[in-house]
C-alpha cells in the first residue's frame, strides 16, 4: 500500500509493465540495449490523470451533495422518482424531459458534466481540450427548466467554492450551459478526446443504489487512463461476507494509467481498508462469483445465468449498477462480469471506456463476445460482437468457450 491508496495487484498476469513506464517520459520512443532487449518507453499521462481524479472526486461530492441535501426541493423530487418507474429515451435508456422529476435527473447528470468540465479546463489549460460526454443542455435550454438551470449553478458555483483552489468569478447559468456543451465531441482515432458518463447507473443513482462517475482519456483512439467515482460502493469487498465485514464505509476511488497499474483509494482521502490482496482471483472457474446487471432490461440475465452454470459457477449473480462492477472486478471482488444488451442497443464508449483500463490495468481482460478487443477509436459507439465479457487471463478461454455454446444455444432455440 503506499500513502492512503491501494494498489490493485495484478491477479493473474506475468506481464506487468516495468517500474520504467512509471516515471515521467515525454515520447513515446523505441530504445535498443546492448543485449538488443527493446524497451518501449510508455508516454506519461501523470498530469491528465491527476485532473481527471480531481475533476471526478469533486462531480462525486457534488451528486452525494444532491442527495443527501433531503430539505432540497431536488431531493423531495428525487423521494418521488424512486418510487416511480423512468421513462425511456429513444435509445431505450432512463431519463430526461417528459416532466420536472425527469428534467431533474438529467440535470444532476449535467450538473456533474459542467463540473468535470470545468475541472479539466482549469486543471490543463495548455492542452487542446476534445469531450465526448453523455449529456448535452437541451433539456436545460427549455422555458420549464429555468429553475432548475439555476439550482444546478448554484451547486455548481458552491462546489467550486468549497473546493477553494479556483479563484474564478461565480459561473453565471449560460457558463453552466456551455460547459455541459463542450461534450459533444465526436472522438474518433485522431489525437486526443476525453470520454465521460457524468452519472453512469442513472437507474442505480434513482434508487440509491450504486453509479459511478466515469472518466477516461482516449490518445490516437487507445484508453490511457481512466478513473471511477463511486460514491456508494463500499470499500470493503462486495462479496461473500461482505456485509459481515466491520468497515461498512462507502466511497471508492479507481484510478488506471496505461503501464502503470490499477488503484483504489477511499473518496474521501482517507483509506482504511485492508486485506484485499488475499481475495483477489481465482482458482476456478467454479470458485468465480460473476457481476451482472442489475436491470434485466440492460442485460440478459438468463443467457448469463446458462454460461455461469457451463463454468460450474455455484454461487449466485451479483447484481449491481453501473461500472461500479468494473472497479469492483480489479480488485478481485468477483471474477466475471458479464453484459448482453438487448438486440438493437448500442453500447457507448462512455459506458466502458474507464472501466475497461481499470480492469486491464489490474490485470484483467475485457473483450467482446467473440473475444475481440473494445476497439475505442470509432467515435461515440462501440462495434461489438453480441455482448461483453470481462475476467482474468486464466478464466477467458473457459469463459469464451461457453458463451459461445450458450450463443449457439440460444440462436437453435428461435
Ligand atoms: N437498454 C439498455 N441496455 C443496456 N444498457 C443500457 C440501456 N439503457 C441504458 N443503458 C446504460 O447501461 C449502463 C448501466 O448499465 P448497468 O445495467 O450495468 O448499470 C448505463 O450506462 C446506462 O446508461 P446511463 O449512463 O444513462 O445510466
Ligand atoms: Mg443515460
Ligand atoms: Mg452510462
Ligand atoms: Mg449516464
Amino acid at each position: 500500500m503506499t500513502g492512503n491508496c491501494l494498489k490493485i495487484l495484478t491477479p493473474i498476469s506475468s506481464s506487468r509493465p516495468p517500474l520504467f513506464s512509471l516515471l515521467s517520459k515525454p515520447t513515446k520512443t523505441q530504445f535498443k540495449t546492448s543485449s538488443s532487449f527493446v524497451l518501449s518507453v510508455k508516454m506519461s499521462y501523470h498530469k491528465e490523470l491527476a485532473a481527471a481524479k480531481k475533476a471526478a472526486s469533486l462531480a462525486a461530492q457534488l451528486c452525494q451533495a444532491l442527495n443527501s441535501c433531503s430539505l432540497s426541493p431536488l431531493c423531495k423530487v428525487q423521494k418521488v422518482l424512486l418510487q416511480s418507474d423512468v421513462q425511456s429515451k429513444s435509445d431505450k435508456s432512463p431519463v430526461t424531459v417528459a416532466d420536472y422529476g425527469m428534467l431533474v435527473v438529467s440535470g444532476r447528470a449535467a450538473c456533474s458534466q459542467a463540473l468535470v468540465t470545468f475541472v479539466l479546463e482549469r486543471e490543463l489549460p495548455s492542452e487542446p481540450f476534445s469531450l465526448v460526454a453523455e449529456e448535452d443542455s437541451t433539456d436545460l435550454r427549455n422555458d420549464g427548466a429555468t429553475d432548475t438551470l439555476e439550482r444546478i449553478t448554484k451547486l455548481v458555483n458552491e462546489t467550486i467554492t468549497s473546493d477553494g483552489s479556483y479563484s474564478v468569478p461565480t459561473l453565471s447559468t449560460e457558463d453552466v450551459l456551455k460547459a455541459i456543451d463542450s461534450g459533444k465531441s465526436e472522438g474518433g482515432s485522431a489525437g486526443r478526446h476525453w470520454v465521460l458518463d457524468p452519472i453512469d447507473g442513472t437507474k442505480g443513482f434513482v434508487r440509491g443504489d450504486q453509479y459511478v462517475i466515469a472518466l477516461a482519456l482516449l490518445d490516437e483512439g487507445k484508453v490511457v487512463l481512466g478513473v471511477l467515482a463511486c460514491p456508494n460502493l463500499p470499500l470493503a469487498s462486495i462479496c461473500g461476507d461482505y456485509h459481515k465485514s466491520s468497515n461498512n464505509e462507502v466511497g471508492c476511488l479507481f484510478y488506471a494509467e496505461v503501464g502503470a497499474g490499477t488503484y483504489m483509494q477511499s473518496l474521501n482521502g482517507f483509506f482504511t481498508c485492508e486485506g484485499w490482496y488475499k481475495s483477489l482471483p481465482l482458482k476456478n472457474s467454479e470458485e468465480a462469483s460473476f457481476f451482472e446487471s442489475y436491470e434485466k432490461a440492460h442485460s440478459q440475465h438468463d443467457l448469463s445465468s446458462s454460461i455461469a452454470k457451463k463454468l460450474g459457477v455455484k454461487a449466485p449473480p451479483v447484481r449491481i449498477d453501473s461500472q461500479a462492477k468494473y472497479g469492483a472486478l480489479s480488485r478481485g471482488d468477483g471474477a466475471i462480469y458479464m453484459r448482453f444488451p438487448r438486440e438493437g442497443y448500442r453500447e457507448k464508449i462512455w459506458d466502458h471506456a474507464a472501466g475497461c483500463i481499470v480492469v486491464t490495468e489490474a490485470g484483467g481482460v475485457v473483450s467482446d463476445a467473440a473475444g475481440n478487443p473494445l476497439d475505442f477509436s470509432k467515435g461515440k459507439y462501440l462495434d461489438l460482437n453480441v455482448g461483453i465479457i470481462v475476467t482474468n487471463q486464466k478464466l477467458m478461454p473457459k469463459l469464451l468457450k461457453a458463451v459461445k455454446e450458450s450463443l449457439e444455444e440460444q440462436s437453435s432455440s428461435l
